[in-house]
């Protein structure tokens, strides 16, 4: 089908909450969730959709799959109206939320992908053998005949995934997949999703606090801020645009002065040096020219890279925008 995968044109959601205001009297507040959105995603595109927490990441995702109403705009996903047309669009799309499950719980994985189909209405040879090949290309085979609750987090967040695929959908969303995960797992579903795109030519919408996953998997990066789309391009620009750092900690084997790298600044010492902290700006210098400059003058026994917080992406950017036009009301 042609045309854009999604399209959002001023999209707005509130809510209505009730507050305490004295002993007896209580008064409703209007939250802006989404404030105004509008967007298009193409076919194939692999978009980030970050922001802080409460930024109205979640809400949106609600619309386009059609579990929350918008209060104003339009939303149409796969073309269609996601409330509405719910049905159809459940055929179209897969969906994980990584803090809920789509499996039952009580179930071994493999009766749970065999309801699935059947609500899918899969022909049963073709639903057999897609099934074979998620299970394989997830690692699945072992886990099959286990209650879903049995699994361990990232053996069920890949039973997930395989159940959001099985129906062959244009487009993926998921809702932080990858929180909790240790990072054998993280890229173990990373590596997944990579060749699926590539197998399948998805769209796939992605919401993480995890800059990983969003290096790995997706080539547009958009940000948001209390309900407004405050960033749209790629994530080099985006580091560009609000100097995205990584900090390399190191342990040293002594206490030692602070280390002086060229393309680093030092950002702390604890321990009379034993651990330090340096940021450096991946654009200019690799963590391997950083940790070879710091080889050079000290003995390393341990080391961390850490990835920028996206809070701190949003905050700088933010800032920087109202440096530039006033604040975005
Ligand atoms: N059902 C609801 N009732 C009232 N307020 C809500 C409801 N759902 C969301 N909100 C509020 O709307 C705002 C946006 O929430 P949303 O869950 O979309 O943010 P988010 O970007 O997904 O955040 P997080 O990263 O923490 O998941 C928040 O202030 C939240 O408290």
């Amino acid at each position: 089908m042609a045309g854009p995968v999604l399209e959002l044109e001023h999209l707005r959601r509130t809510f209505v909450v009730r507050e305490k205001a004295g002993r007896l009297r209580r008064r409703s507040r209007t939250v802006e969730a989404v404030a105004d959105i509008s967007l298009r995603v193409e076919p194939g595109e692999a978009v980030g959709y970050i922001g802080a927490n409460g930024a109205g990441k979640s809400t949106t995702i609600k619309m386009v799959t059609g579990i929350l109403v918008p209060t104003a705009g339009t939303v149409r996903t796969c073309g269609l109206e996601p409330v509405p047309q719910r049905r159809r669009l459940a055929a179209e799309i897969g969906v994980v939320f990584g803090q809920r499950t789509q499996l039952w719980w009580d179930l071994p994985l493999r009766d749970s992908f065999r309801i699935l189909a059947a609500i899918h209405r899969r022909p049963a040879d073709d639903a057999a053998a897609r099934t074979r090949d998620l299970v394989d290309e997830l690692g699945l085979e072992s886990l099959l005949d286990t209650p879903v609750r049995q699994l361990s987090l990232g053996e069920r967040m890949r039973g997930e995934v395989a159940a959001a695929l099985l129906h062959r959908p244009r487009l993926l969303v998921l809702d932080e997949p990858t929180i909790g995960l240790d990072m054998i797992s993280k890229e173990r579903l990373r590596q997944f999703l990579v060749a699926e795109r590539a197998r399948s030519g998805m769209t796939l919408l992605l919401t993480t606090h995890d800059m990983g996953d969003i290096e790995r998997l997706c080539e547009r990066v958009l940000v948001v801020d209390r309900g407004r789309v405050v960033y749209d391009g790629t994530l080099p620009d985006l580091g560009a645009a609000v100097a995205l750092q990584r900090v390399l900690v190191v342990d040293l084997t002594g206490p030692h002065p602070p280390l002086r790298v060229p393309g680093t600044e030092h950002r702390g010492s604890e321990l009379d040096g034993v651990r330090q902290r340096l940021a450096f700006s991946p654009g200019t210098i690799t963590a391997a020219q950083v940790l070879a400059g710091v080889s050079a003058q000290a003995e390393v026994r341990d080391l961390t890279l850490e990835e920028p917080a996206i809070e701190d992406v949003v905050r700088t950017l933010y800032s920087g925008r109202e440096r530039a036009t006033g604040p975005q009301v």
